[in-house]
């Protein structure tokens, strides 16, 4: 889904080296059938188009903004500077510094301009998506509902599961 005049979350990185990582945001927007919009937006090489995307996200309908960038990740930062709509940073691995630079570079923020900081990588891309559907949740009973089944799924799988050595 990419109608981005319905968008409630905006999947956005630094650079399509990213969308492995980010795809794992968006396979859990699909799931839970949020309407959302994914594309490359990069602070460092397009900081016109950057600066745009934020100020305008609110009035658009963004309700979140997933934002994945790797190394000096500025991404998430800036965006959060230009829109109070609530951003959530995403750690994408670097070649590298294993991604710990692009952990560093999104959660230390100043005070007064919050980046929601995940996990480095797929974990953290996922768990930005779910966060993003809870933050929506809060609103919308059915889409409540989904997730608690969601929960309830991965407790089930969980308790499901046996060692080697106990079979
Ligand atoms: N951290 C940023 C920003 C930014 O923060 O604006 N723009 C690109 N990048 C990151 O550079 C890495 C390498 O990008 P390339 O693979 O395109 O060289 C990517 O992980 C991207 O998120």
């Amino acid at each position: 889904m990419t109608d981005q005049a319905k968008a409630l979350v905006g999947v956005i990185m630094g650079s399509s080296s990213d969308w492995d990582v980010m795809q794992n945001a968006v396979n859990i927007l699909k799931q839970f059938n949020v309407p959302f919009e994914a594309q490359v937006i990069s602070a460092h090489r397009m900081p016109d188009e950057m600066f745009t995307y934020a100020e305008t996200a609110r009035a658009r309908g963004l309700r979140a903004i997933i934002a994945g960038a790797g190394g000096a990740a500025h991404l998430p930062g800036m965006v959060a500077a230009k829109t109070i709509v609530p951003v959530l940073g995403v750690p994408v691995p670097s070649k590298y510094l294993r991604g710990e630079d692009s952990l560093l570079s999104i959660v230390q923020m100043p005070k007064g301009v919050p980046v929601a900081t995940f996990a480095i990588g797929e974990a953290g891309a996922a768990n930005a998506a779910l966060t993003a559907v809870a933050i929506l949740a809060a609103g919308d009973e059915a889409l409540a509902a989904q997730l608690e089944a969601f929960r309830a799924q991965q407790t089930a799988a969980a308790q499901a599961m046996v060692l080697p050595i106990n079979e």
